[in-house]
């Protein structure tokens, strides 16, 4: 499989400067499988200082980008402010962002454009609510979230993104999707792409999933044909991160 592995952390609104160094110090330190891309993503306020402290092979990401490129836009950072400061990544369309900030689709397609019109890569997370999930409607809703993505972007920008399926109801309950439930909206999220961008895209596209994520799961769900790699949100803060970005080498004897 030509996919390269990728876990990303997701620091979301945590940690301070010390903390923040001393994980990036332990990262620099740690044994990472070379083979996995390792991307973190610190809030803004320390995008610098990550950039700064972090090894090269450890990519940085900001968790969100504003769709326009400069101008009276209070409290947001434009694409180019990012590569500015050497940030190669953002991530866009989280649900905490779209659920508590009330971005909708089309704002995530505008930015996931702008990004990577300006030269960044971007994990663009996608994923249902619960009651979607009940209602049987999860491809419904991830398929109408890419849709939008895909009105914005050339076909051939699609290997500049990495889909992030991260279901509402799995992230920060401690309640994980089975492997075969991941493994069923990966393989319909590598449908869609073989289908509406094209047979390049689905081949190289990474698939990514998040909600949950730990050392304890994370080895059967890597397992799985369609799962290549993780967004990983509360144990992206714990030495536990390091064992989940290995989590495709078997333990030391
Ligand atoms: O939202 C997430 C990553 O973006 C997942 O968060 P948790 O790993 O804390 O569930």
């Amino acid at each position: 499989m030509s996919r390269r592995f990728f876990v990303g952390g997701n620091f979301k609104m945590n940690l301070v400067v010390n903390s923040v160094t001393s994980i990036v110090t332990n990262l620099n330190t740690a044994q990472l499988d070379p083979s996995t891309e390792v991307v973190i993503a610190p809030p803004s306020l320390y995008l610098l200082l990550v950039r700064q402290l972090a090894d090269s092979k450890i990519g940085v990401a900001a968790q969100n980008v504003f769709d326009k490129p400069n101008g009276a836009f209070t409290g947001e950072l434009s694409v180019e402010q990012l590569r500015d400061a050497h940030i190669d990544w953002t991530i866009i369309g989280h649900s905490e962002r779209r659920v508590v900030l009330k971005e909708d689709d089309d704002f995530v397609a505008r930015k996931t454009k702008a990004a990577i019109d300006g030269g960044l890569s971007v994990i663009l997370c996608i994923g249902e609510s619960l009651d979607e999930r009940e209602a049987e409607r999860t491809i419904e809703i991830v398929t109408r979230q890419l849709n939008a993505v895909a009105e914005c972007l050339s076909k051939n920008q699609w290997t500049k993104v990495v889909i992030a399926y991260e279901p509402i109801w799995a992230i920060g309950t401690g309640k994980v999707a089975t492997t075969a439930q991941a493994q069923e909206a990966h393989a319909a999220i590598r449908k869609w792409l073989a289908e509406k961008i094209s047979s390049e895209s689905a081949e190289n596209t990474r698939v990514i999933y998040g909600g949950s994520v730990s050392d304890g799961n994370c080895k059967d769900l890597a397992k799985q044909p369609d799962v290549d790699g993780f967004l990983v949100g509360g144990a992206s803060l714990k030495p536990a991160f390091v064992d989940i970005v290995n989590s495709r080498i078997s333990p030391p004897m």
